[in-house]
């Protein structure tokens, strides 16, 4: 008879397929068997009954700014936050640290850091700015996810722009290196003419900010990127699309058999350009929040498969970054990484009757294979790490900022009423967050995508 370290009973399994009451077993960090009713023994139980058993959520995007500034978020409340919301993977962004990740010796650091104090696991994105392309072997070397750079201002000044000559390069090196390239894509030229127009004109409310970046902007970006995507033979991933043109140009390209992808994340799902306005700060994002219309696209999308990925782009700062009279200079970025999982439950599941499997998709399944990590990663499968989140769908609770693990507790989602309690999120097998709390000391492991150069 088989001796397990860990048996999950009777609970209902989100598997890529469908949903099934099922036991699952664990040893050494592995699922090892899913099965109606299993025999063996094991050292450990959890009684699951009622209780949904997701995959692990994996945030491809989020920015927690250690090293240098672990003011803004940091690895140990970063990881508490996705912790406590359910995700077991995240993949850091290479800008906001000081320095930002663009060799070998700043990908290091923060290896370190974030190996020290998070809770989970964890990829790194390099960054492709103008003069880093000899860099960017050394970063692969090292295992980075990909390779991201910025078609607008980053708003950081050690993390410039990329031009097209840089662009059209890196990607080629990318190709060349077998790593994917991930662009933040809006026209510089048309959002910082626009910008500037607006602020010269003393023209700095909220509604002017969002007139200065329009939906064209962030078209005509998507489109250079995939043309010279094509042009190059790289793997091309557009993030935080905002609009459904936006994402309608990707899955056109992917029809041509381009290897394009795209995500969007929870506020343009969730948030209005009129929540914006009554939220302020909070709210500020770039692309900025859109209309109710282009929301529905989104959704759209999200339902007939054309839109596989969100990932909440997790980019808090100081309070004092916060507040400006000038909405341009207020700090871009929505802190939301604690709430991805519970608000595709609310506003997919609850409200617009989001099939579960498609959420294990969105969030975890499609992440893993799109960034090389599955079978790893990402599903309930045999051999797959035991990267779990045990949901309670019965309960439901209005977001406190209380509840908060950020280390600035703002968030544009409070007093939302949120479907679903995360009652305990297990990394390879070990429970880190339990009854409203960190449970486990910092674990988290580096993941290298899997995949060779080509
Ligand atoms: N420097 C940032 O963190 N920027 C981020 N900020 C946003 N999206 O408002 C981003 O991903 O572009
Ligand atoms: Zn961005
Ligand atoms: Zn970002």
């Amino acid at each position: 008879m088989s001796k397990y370290d860990l048996i999950i009973r009777r609970g209902i399994l989100v598997t890529p397929h469908d949903t099934v009451q099922a036991d699952l077993a664990i040893s050494d960090g592995h699922i090892v068997a899913l099965e109606p009713e299993l025999s063996g023994t094991c050292k450990e139980e959890i009684d699951a009954r009622e209780l949904l058993v997701f995959p692990g959520i994996i945030d491809a995007h989020v920015h927690f700014n250690e090293p240098g500034r672990t003011h803004w978020e940091g690895f140990q409340s970063g990881t508490r936050a996705l912790a406590a919301g359910g995700t077991t993977s995240f993949f850091d962004m290479p800008l906001n640290s000081s320095p930002p990740v663009l060799d070998a010796k700043s990908f290091e650091l923060k290896r370190k850091a974030a190996q020290a104090s998070s809770l989970v696991d964890f990829g790194l994105w390099g960054g492709l700015v103008p003069g880093n392309l000899a860099k960017m072997a050394e970063l692969a070397e090292r295992g980075v996810i990909g390779f991201k750079a910025f078609m607008s201002n980053s708003g950081i000044d050690d993390f410039a722009a990329a031009d097209d000559l840089t662009l059209y390069e890196g990607m080629a090196q990318a190709a060349r290196l077998g790593r994917i390239v991930a662009v933040h894509a809006e026209s510089e030229q048309l959002t910082s003419a626009l910008a500037r127009r607006a602020q010269t004109q003393g023209r700095t409310g909220i509604r002017d900010y969002l007139n200065s970046r329009p939906i064209l902007a962030e078209l005509e970006a998507i489109q250079r990127a995939v043309l010279f995507a094509g042009e190059t033979g790289c793997a091309l991933h557009i993030v935080h699309v905002s609009s459904g043109r936006g994402v309608s140009l990707v899955a056109e390209a992917r029809a041509r058999g381009l290897d394009v992808s795209c995500e969007t994340c929870p506020h343009y799902l969730t948030l209005t350009e009129d929540d914006m306005e009554t939220l302020g700060a909070v709210a500020k994002c770039a692309p900025p929040l859109r209309s109710a219309q282009e929301q529905g696209a989104l959704w759209q999308h999200i339902f007939d498969g054309s839109l596989p990925m969100v990932a909440t782009d997790h980019s808090p700062a100081p309070a004092e970054m916060k507040t400006d009279s000038n909405f341009f200079r207020v700090w871009g970025g929505i802190s939301g990484c604690q709430s991805l999982l519970q608000l595709l439950l609310t506003e997919g599941y609850e409200r617009r009757n989001l099939p579960l499997t498609l959420i294990a998709s969105l969030a975890a399944g499609y992440v893993a294979r799109r960034f090389d990590l599955a079978p790893a990663k990402g599903s309930l499968a045999i051999g797959a790490d035991a990267d779990i989140v045990l949901v309670d769908l019965r309960q439901r609770h209005t977001l406190q900022k209380q509840a908060l693990f950020y280390r600035h507790q703002r968030s544009p989602y409070l007093g939302r009423s949120l479907r679903g309690a995360i009652v305990s999120t297990l990394v390879r097998g070990i429970t880190v967050f339990q009854d409203g709390q960190p449970a486990a000391n910092p674990q988290g492991k580096l993941l290298k995508p899997s995949s060779l150069p080509a």
